[in-house]
C-alpha cells in the first residue's frame, strides 16, 4: 500500500489560522489532534492518504527539506532563515502575518548603523540577520537566542535585537523601539522538491487546492463594498 503523505504543521500560533485553510484543502486531522492532553506527535486524517505531524516551527522546514515530510505549512521567516535548496514554497497562504524587525532600546543615543563599531544582535534568526547587515556593509555579531530576545539589550547581552513583531506590544513593554523592517512575514505552503517529482500525482493537486484557496478573497472582505 502507498505510504500516507506526511504533512508538517507548526504546533504554535500559526496552527489556529492554518487549520481552517487545511480543512478546505481536504486535510482534516482526527479528533485527538485537538485534545491538549494528547502527547502524540503524529495524527491520522479523515483522508487516509494524509498523515499530520505537529512539530516546532523551525523543524517543519527541516522535516520537509529532508523529505521526512513531503509538505507542510511554515512562516516565510523560517524559510528565509534556512534557505534550504530542497524546499519549494509555491503558495503564500495569506495567514500568520507579522514582520521581522530590528529594534533597540528606546533611550539609545541616535546612531547611524554604519558608524557603530561593534554591533551585537540577539536573535533567533542569525543567518537572515547576518545577510541583512552584510548587504549594508555592516558586520554584525549574532547571539542566538530561542525566545525572549527583548531581554538582551537591558541585560547587556546585545545592543540590538532582530525579532518578529506583530502588534508591537512586546517591544513597547520591554522598552524597545523598532528601527527597520528586515522581512514581511506570512505563512507558506512548502513542499519537498524531490517529492514533487516522484509524487506529483498527489502533491500537484494538493498545491493546486491551496493555490485556489489563497486566490480567494479573505472571509472578512467577502461582500465588502
Ligand atoms: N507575533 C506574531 N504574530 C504573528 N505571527 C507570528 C508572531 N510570532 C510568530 N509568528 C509566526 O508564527 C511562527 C511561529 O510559530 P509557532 O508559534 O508555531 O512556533 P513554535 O514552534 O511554537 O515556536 P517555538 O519554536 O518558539 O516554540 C513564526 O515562525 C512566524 O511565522
Ligand atoms: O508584536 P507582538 O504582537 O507583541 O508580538 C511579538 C512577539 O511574538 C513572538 O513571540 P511569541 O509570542 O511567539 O513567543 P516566543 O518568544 O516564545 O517566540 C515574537 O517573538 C515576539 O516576542
Amino acid at each position: 500500500m502507498t505510504q500516507p503523505l506526511t504533512f508538517a504543521v507548526p504546533k504554535g500560533r500559526i496552527l489556529d489560522e492554518a487549520l481552517p485553510v487545511m480543512a478546505q484543502a481536504g486535510i482534516v486531522p482526527e479528533a485527538g489532534f485537538h485534545d491538549k492532553k494528547n502527547r502524540s506527535l503524529s495524527f491520522a486524517c479523515e483522508d487516509p492518504s494524509i498523515r499530520l505531524i505537529r512539530v516546532r516551527a523551525f523543524d517543519v522546514a527541516t522535516f520537509v527539506a529532508h523529505g521526512a515530510a513531503q509538505a507542510g505549512i511554515v512562516g516565510s521567516d523560517v524559510i528565509e532563515e534556512f534557505d534550504y535548496a530542497d524546499l519549494y514554497a509555491p503558495v503564500d497562504l495569506g495567514i500568520g502575518h507579522c514582520r521581522l524587525s530590528i529594534a533597540e532600546p528606546k533611550d539609545a543615543p541616535p546612531t547611524e548603523l554604519r558608524s557603530t563599531s561593534h554591533l551585537r544582535v540577539a536573535t533567533k534568526y542569525p543567518n537572515l540577520t547576518r545577510r541583512w547587515f552584510e548587504a549594508r556593509g555592516i558586520q554584525a555579531e549574532c547571539v542566538k537566542l530561542n525566545g525572549a530576545m527583548e531581554l538582551a539589550p537591558m541585560l547587556g547581552l546585545a545592543n540590538r535585537i532582530v525579532d518578529l513583531v506583530s502588534t508591537g506590544k512586546t517591544l513597547k513593554e520591554n522598552g524597545l523601539v523598532e528601527t527597520a523592517e528586515l522581512l514581511p512575514v506570512s505563512a507558506r505552503l512548502i513542499v519537498n522538491r524531490a517529492a514533487l517529482k516522484t509524487d506529483s500525482a498527489r502533491l500537484g493537486p494538493l498545491i493546486d487546492k491551496f493555490r485556489a484557496l489563497a486566490a480567494q478573497p479573505m472571509p472578512e472582505t467577502v461582500g465588502a463594498a
